[in-house]
């Protein structure tokens, strides 16, 4: 890549630009410090409430109320970070045409798909994400595709198989028709037109779906589908062999200097890989699957560039490795490039997207805040690296224990031979890393469950600095989850992760600020503390109702001067985050499910989260793992999530903080109507409570419809109702004693 990058030096060619956001930048920087203003004079407001309490039910609510306003300031602080600095930036992919003539200046690129689990992760999708990547414009000879499959699934296994046969049309069609829609699945459904060749091509794609989908509902791969040599490979598929337990299977689908399409030219490679499993050895999820690829993939093509992807994460714009390229060919950017990611973006999202499964902020603005320090964290999928970056910082090496993994390897046998592929076994199995530095010095990090958050972290840490690239057409689209149970179960993982992170060695605020600065470091602490958002989010929930229905005042009276303090903070807080939600092509609807949503994860999934790692660290439960997130459809909640309900349909733990304010809420709002009603002055005491709980209310409202007037499968259970009901007329009840 050296020389490129001295060729286009001397080309003077500009890849690509960098724009600062001025107006919001400047605004921002106003803004942080008035409203830090506003924070102290809460925390005035506090202390002297703490100091004047009279009684302990007062004590109590002045320290619950002050402490929770300690988390949601420092939050509201760490997020300052991502507004002090930002960068916007585009690329120039057709100046790259001018630097890149032949096929041989493109530098070789090794994209990962990982995919653990067949009947959450339809094996019919990871087999178009597979096709969107390689029908690339990129030579197609540069390309290698690696295939994890962490389910050690045969019904993957032959969907691969099918698909490599498939490809051998669809890349040569892709060519010819130059359309974007590169996954077959998305080119089909959507109007493309029609023509012979179209129709034959779709014909062929139905029947390669349909055998598919035939064997998966089976549940096994039916010997008489395949020919000889494909019943050899699934030999391997014994009685014993499960997804915990079973040898190594790495099956070279594609070879590009040996496989050609219909019309002649080469295709990229396509390797599948199931690592060996042992119950007995511990595979670290997702990211030991990925220094498994890291290895594998060394052995065979050691590309100097690689790029991450979950099974779901399809290619949408044949043009983003090549805009990647404007990043790691650009001679004015320093050596230390270690990443580019991508925004994680979504299809099949709802109208109004109810779950908030878009994510804006983590996918979209604060990357942008980072990028104008040391760069963006890196989100596990559509992100490109080279290769270098899990060697060690960018001027020191960390060689590996064999030569044949380092990053200046050069392979120069054919990815099927004897010698390659026995190096790939061993590189493979289950306890090659015991006593190696993967996972710890090399390759993706171990330590969390957001492996993407650590690893990303942590290379910023040796030295690296990563890019965000977010071009107008999207990359990348992935699944979003379509049950509330799913996004609550995902985000408990992540509050997992987040936590593991917090209490180690390498905490965002004592280590991170060292390694990477101030505002980076609270970038990082910032996510790394999502999960005391559930303090603040539970005490506002639950304690102004509960005081309401004994009628004790909480909050400042309406005409204070403090109340108006309160006030004032909240709206620009909102406001801001509002602003900043529109500014990204959001929507008044969509923010607005997506604050919903921050508090209904605040209560539950982080809630969870943050007990089942005390369980876990006081040996009560020590077993909880990577929970996949599922991308099957089910016809049924599909159709609901279509039409924004709220799909519960199940009793789990996981609701009842839900369940439970909801009732709570609207019970309180319910007393202070009448209270407000039949005593004259009450109100002036009590408004600021009823706008808490009134707030409460309003964002409850799908769930007193999932309650009482829906009868649908994704209703709440009744059982959870009662359960609820109870509980929340238990906790009325202790507080009309002790408040
Ligand atoms: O043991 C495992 C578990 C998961 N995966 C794969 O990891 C990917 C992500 O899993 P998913 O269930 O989709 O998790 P999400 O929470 O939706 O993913 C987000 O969060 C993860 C970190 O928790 C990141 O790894 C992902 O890239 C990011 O999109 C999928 O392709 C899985 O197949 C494995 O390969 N092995
Ligand atoms: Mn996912």
């Amino acid at each position: 890549m050296e020389d490129i990058k001295s060729h286009a030096a001397a080309g003077g060619l500009q890849l690509n630009s960098q724009h600062i956001p001025s107006l919001a930048t400047t605004f921002n920087r106003l803004f942080a410090p008035i409203y830090a203003g506003g924070l102290l004079a809460l925390f005035y407001y506090h202390v002297t409430s703490l100091l004047n309490s009279t009684s302990l039910g007062s004590f109590f609510i002045s320290v619950s109320l002050f402490i929770s306003d300690v988390v949601l300031a420092f939050m509201w602080a760490t997020a300052q970070s991502f507004r002090m600095n930002p960068v916007r930036r585009r690329e120039f992919p057709a100046n790259l045409k001018k630097l890149l003539k032949k096929d041989s200046d493109f530098p070789a690129m090794d994209v990962f798909i990982c995919t653990a689990d067949p009947y959450k992760e339809p094996p019919m999708n990871v087999v178009n994400t597979a096709l969107s990547v390689m029908t690339y414009d990129y030579p197609t000879s540069k390309i290698s595709v690696y295939v994890s499959d962490d389910g050690g699934s045969a019904m993957t296994l032959f969907a691969f198989m099918e698909a490599a046969r498939f490809a051998a049309t669809w890349l040569p069609f892709c060519r010819k028709n130059d359309d974007v829609d590169r996954n077959p699945d998305a080119f089909f459904t959507s109007n493309h037109g029609s023509n012979s060749e179209t129709e034959e091509i779709k014909m062929m794609y139905e029947k390669m779906r349909m055998k598919v989908e035939n064997i998966c509902e089976k549940g096994m791969v039916e010997d008489e589908l395949l020919n000889g040599e494909e019943r050899m490979t699934f030999d391997q598929w014994t009685i014993s062999f499960t997804p915990q337990n079973h040898p190594t299977v790495i099956k070279v689908l594609l070879e590009s200097t040996k496989n050609k399409d219909i019309s002649g030219e080469a295709l990229p490679n396509l390797i599948y890989v199931s690592r060996e499993k042992s119950v007995t050895s511990h595979h670290n999820f997702k990211t030991g699957a990925l220094n498994t690829l890291l290895r594998v993939s060394a052995t065979m093509t050691n590309a100097p560039i690689i790029l991450t992807l979950d099974c779901d994460t399809y290619s949408n714009d044949p043009q983003t490795p090549t805009r990647a390229l404007c990043y790691f060919l650009d001679p004015k950017l320093e050596k230390n490039l270690g990443y580019i990611q991508f925004p994680q973006r979504f299809r099949g999202v709802s109208k109004h997207d109810i779950y908030s499964g878009e994510l804006k902020h983590l996918f979209v603005i604060n990357p942008v805040g980072m990028d104008g320090s040391l760069g963006p964290n890196y989100v596990g999928a559509g992100c490109f690296f080279v290769r270098r970056a899990f060697f060690g910082g960018p001027y020191s090496l960390e060689a590996p224990e064999l030569f044949e993994l380092g990053p200046n390897h050069v392979v120069e046998m054919s990815i099927q031979s004897q010698e390659v592929l026995n190096l790939a076994y061993l590189v493979a199995s289950c306890d090659y890393e015991n006593n190696t530095k993967w996972g710890f010095k090399l390759g993706f990090k171990y330590g969390s469950l957001v492996e993407d958050y650590f690893t990303g972290y942590r290379l910023l840490s040796e030295g690296w600095r990563s890019l965000f690239c977010n071009p107008k057409r999207a990359a990348f689209y992935g699944d979003v989850p379509i049950t509330l149970l799913s996004v609550l179960n995902q985000t408990k993982r992540w509050c997992i992760g987040l936590l593991e992170v917090s209490f180690s060695k390498y905490n965002p605020i004592t280590y991170g600020v060292k390694s990477i600065g101030l505002l980076m470091g609270l970038s990082y602490a910032h996510y790394a503390s999502w999960p005391f958002w559930s303090i603040p989010v539970i005490v506002y929930s639950f304690l102004p109702q509960l005081a309401l229905i004994s009628g004790t005042q909480i909050f400042p009276k309406v005409w204070d001067a403090w109340f108006v303090v309160y006030i004032l903070l909240f709206l620009g807080a909102y406001g801001q985050d509002l602003v900043e939600f529109i500014y990204v092509g959001g929507t008044f609807k969509k923010w607005w499910n997506d604050q919903r949503m921050w508090m209904i994860r605040s209560v539950s999934s982080f809630l969870f989260g943050c007990i089942e790692l005390t369980l876990k660290s006081l040996g009560i439960n020590p077993n909880f793992g990577f929970n996949v997130t599922s991308k099957a459809m089910d016809e049924e909640q599909n159709k609901r999530y279509k039409q924004e309900l709220f799909e519960f349909g199940v009793f789990s733990p996981m609701f009842v903080p839900i369940t439970t304010a909801a009732i709570v809420n609207l019970a309180s709002f319910a007393g202070g109507l009448i209270k407000i009603w039949k005593s004259d002055g009450a109100w002036e005491h009590l408004f600021p409570q009823m706008l808490v709980t009134g707030f409460g209310v309003v964002n409850c409202l799908p769930v007193y419809g999932a309650m009482t007037l829906r009868n649908d499968e994704g209703k709440l259970p009744p059982e959870l109702t009662f359960f609820s009901v109870s509980l929340a007329l238990l906790l009325c009840s202790f507080a009309t004693f002790f408040l």
